[in-house]
């Protein structure tokens, strides 16, 4: 089987300070969920940064479903990871002033294996994304007539867990995706991502700070002073 994400002896150093990574062996298998937490400063953002092929300079192997990143010029790099990964973070990254529907399409203008993906799904690409928007309970009159900028944010980071899972790419990788979510809304909003992971089979990696979520996680690894896979 191929796995999802293989790393390999990995270990980053900014210049002139100790190891922050340092990771013998790691696999996913298609459709693995893996929580990965740590204190601050235990290297949890570097980490998702050499896994989305973001910080070069590392020591050892990166390999997503089959693909040494490393091996890949960074022009291929760059499309690699808008073909295979969904990326969902804090910030959301979402374009302010472009409808729900434009955001969560615009992976499927940088991929045509999204788009190909997303249009068999659904019929179109902007069905596709209505689906999922309907999915995570979005109410369909401000798909097309609001700008994210003018969403409540926990409104913006489902829009940002729509465009993460359109065109279902191998790997979803969230930073901290319920940080600015109450409980309720919390439990929610993963019950309803654990929902669509389940129908598109694409691998998960969570990092966050927040124990209640990762009870929901078969799998954990933890940062820090000793990295326990
Ligand atoms: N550009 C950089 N140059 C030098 N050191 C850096 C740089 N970015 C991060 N670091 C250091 O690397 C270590 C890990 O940082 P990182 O942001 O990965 O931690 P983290 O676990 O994600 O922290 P937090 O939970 O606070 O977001 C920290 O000691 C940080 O100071």
């Amino acid at each position: 089987m191929t796995h999802i994400l293989h790393l390999k002896n990995l270990q980053f150093s900014w210049p002139g300070q100790p190891p922050v990574i340092e990771l013998d062996q790691l696999h996913l298998a298609p459709g693995e969920h893996l929580f990965i937490q740590g204190p601050s400063g235990s290297g949890k953002t570097t980490l998702l940064n050499l896994i989305t092929g973001l910080q070069p300079g590392y020591h050892g192997a990166v390999t997503v479903a089959g693909r040494e990143l490393a091996r890949l010029s960074s022009r291929a790099r760059d499309q690699f990871r808008a073909d295979h990964m969904g990326l969902l973070f804090q910030q959301f990254n979402l374009l302010p002033y472009l409808n729900l529907v434009d955001n969560v399409t615009l992976p499927c203008t940088l991929s045509a294996a999204r788009r190909t993906t997303a249009s068999q799904d659904s019929g179109s690409v902007d069905r596709e994304a209505e689906r999922l928007l309907t999915r995570l309970q979005l109410p369909p009159q401000l798909f097309r007539q609001r700008r994210t900028a003018e969403l409540s944010i926990g409104q913006q980071q489902r829009v940002a867990a729509a465009r993460a899972l359109i065109g279902r790419p191998a790997l979803i990788i969230a930073d901290e995706p319920t940080s600015a979510l109450d409980h309720a809304s919390r439990d929610h909003f993963i019950q309803l991502l654990f929902e669509e992971l389940e129908q598109s089979g694409s691998t998960l990696l969570m990092v966050s700070h927040d124990p209640a979520l990762a009870a929901r996680f078969p799998r954990h690894l933890q940062l820090g002073a000793a990295t326990i896979c």
